[in-house]
């Protein structure tokens, strides 16, 4: 029976929260829009959707808190997060590793789509958009880790191949995480070691 080589270790890295600073962009678009309304500081949000959160503080500010990520020149504009374009740049380099980037597209796609594209040429170069994958549901992707700031990645495939590490942002920083799940603090916490790790299982 012929033997099938192993494929290179394979990481997807997302982007909102993990490569790209969405809360920051969101809170610093939230005050410029709406001055006058309250608003959710970083060290207080609590939950992936900010949308929810804001809906929360007032039923009107959840449409409001959209409208500012839906806007065209939004995901453009991010931030990348501290040592984070650094961090894939080496990873991509590593010898028998496969990196992508896999990213959920807003519902609402119309600026969103292009804006992540020109994002990752802006920021990572025009050889990485081939690296981009864009899901809805980032279970039926296959991969050894995922590094990811939802707290919980689900989607039709209830086994995902993938180990999700779950990357530090101000929405979980609070949650305590079951064993064995692993977190990374930020990218220039041990982000090599976790590879290292999981390459060698
Ligand atoms: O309140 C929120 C916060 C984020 N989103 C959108 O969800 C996805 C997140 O993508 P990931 O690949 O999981 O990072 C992104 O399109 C955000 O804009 C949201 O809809 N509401
Ligand atoms: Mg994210």
């Amino acid at each position: 029976m012929a033997c099938r080589a192993a494929r290179p270790f394979r990481v997807l890295v997302d982007m909102d929260g993990v490569l790209a600073d969405f809360e920051g962009g969101l809170l610093r678009g939230f005050l410029a829009s709406y001055p006058g309304d309250p608003h959710i500081e970083l060290t207080e949000r609590r939950g992936f959707s900010a949308r929810e959160q804001y809906r929360c503080l007032r039923e009107d500010l959840g449409d409001k808190a959209a409208s500012v990520y839906e806007s065209p020149g939004f995901f453009l504009g991010l931030d990348p997060i501290p040592a984070a374009i650094e961090a894939i740049q080496e990873m991509v380099q590593m010898p028998n590793t496969d990196v992508f980037i896999c990213t959920s597209p807003l519902r609402r796609y119309e600026y969103c789509i292009p804006e992540k594209y020109s994002w990752i040429e802006k920021h990572l170069g025009p050889g990485f958009v081939e690296r981009l994958i864009l899901t809805r549901d980032k279970t039926v992707v296959s991969a050894d880790l995922l590094f990811d700031d939802k707290d919980v990645v689900t989607g039709v495939e209830p086994n995902p191949s993938w180990e999700h590490i779950l990357f530090s942002c101000c929405h979980n920083r609070h949650l305590k995480l079951q064993t064995p799940q692993r977190r990374l603090e930020s990218w220039t916490d041990d982000w090599r070691a976790i590879l290292e790790s999981k390459r060698s299982r």
